[in-house]
């Protein structure tokens, strides 16, 4: 059974903004990067999956489970971590965790020791009975974390983890939802507007732009190797250049680079014999593999 699947999600505010356009996507279980720009829907798609909002057309399941329909059974195999938080500031981190895990069914001692066990898991042991008010953005960032974990959910939505963080507090957040994703087993969505983070932690991705899909697959899928030669000499690129053209190849240049499309059979043959005719230092010459960034346009990829 898959994760999520969506048919034609679409999400409407107010009846003109849409945020979503007819997304149908189907996600496997295992670390999957929601990336998009901000404003590309990222986060109206994760309140329809926990049944926050409703979708204005489309069909939606989380575990084969309606959210528009059932949204309880949907949050209690969830945990959602909201990209704001409201964290009380008087309360200490063991007795917020545990009153969410209450909320979320427990009985009190089963919430006091699965609280415990969350905190000690991002990290907050050993803090966990001081004040929030007086914890830094990163650890109330793993409070939040921890409060999606206590009761003890199949799936995490987290909305930008690293929202606030210093590069040191963002590869720290990173490297933990890494650790639940892979020790324990718990599929995990994170929502990012920055690409190279989630790619880095990530088997999967789901990539939207303006509220559409642009593309959901596999990370390997996504970085097979294409259909273009790297060719690097250490000198005499325009040179090369030439000599590939006389030699009827098509080479643009990319910085050191020559790429030149695999359009003949003997493609390779011919840059080698070019490289050799001229005398040159050949430093590499290798199929290249498509990134991640292609996905989004060249605008975009700045900020994703
Ligand atoms: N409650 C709302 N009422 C009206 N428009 C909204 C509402 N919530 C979101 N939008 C709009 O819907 C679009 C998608 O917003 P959404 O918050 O889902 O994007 P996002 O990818 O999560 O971006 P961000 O990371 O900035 O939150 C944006 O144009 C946003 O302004």
């Amino acid at each position: 059974m898959s994760l999520i699947e969506t048919q034609g999600l679409t999400k409407t505010y107010g009846g003109r903004v849409t945020a979503l356009h007819d997304l149908s996507v189907s996600v496997e279980p295992g670390i999957i990067g929601l990336v998009g720009a901000n404003g590309a829907g990222k986060s109206t798609l994760i309140k329809i999956l926990l049944g926050l909002i409703p979708p204005s057309g489309g069909q939606v399941r989380v575990f084969g489970i309606d959210p528009t329909v059932d949204p309880d059974r949907v949050r209690a195999k969830v945990g959602y971590m909201p990209e704001h938080d409201a964290l009380p500031p008087d309360v200490s981190a063991a007795e917020f965790v545990t009153h969410l895990g209450r909320i979320s069914g427990l009985p009190r001692t089963a919430a006091r020791e699965r609280a415990s066990e969350a905190l000690r898991h991002v990290g907050l042991y050993e803090e966990r009975y001081r004040q929030i008010g007086g914890y830094s953005t990163g650890m109330k960032q793993r409070v939040k974390l921890a409060q999606a974990l206590v009761h003890d959910p199949d799936l995490l939505l987290l909305d930008e983890p690293t929202n606030g963080l210093d590069p040191a507090g963002r590869d720290a957040m990173l490297a933990l939802v890494h650790r639940i994703g892979t020790e324990f087993g718990i599929s995990v969505v994170v929502c990012s507007h920055l690409l190279g983070e989630v790619e880095r932690i990530c088997d999967s991705l789901i990539a939207i732009e303006g509220g559409r899909l642009l593309r959901a697959d596999r990370i390997s899928a996504m970085t097979e190797v294409s259909d273009v030669l790297a060719v690097e000499v250490s000198e005499g690129t325009e040179e090369l250049a030439a000599a590939l053209t006389g030699l009827g190849l098509t080479p643009q240049v990319d910085g050191r680079l020559l790429l030149v499309p695999l359009d003949h059979d003997d493609t390779y043959d011919r840059i080698l014999r070019a490289v050799a005719d001229l005398d040159l230092p050949l430093h590499r010459l290798d199929q290249r593999r498509h990134r991640v960034a292609e996905l989004f346009a060249p605008r975009e990829t700045a900020d994703v």
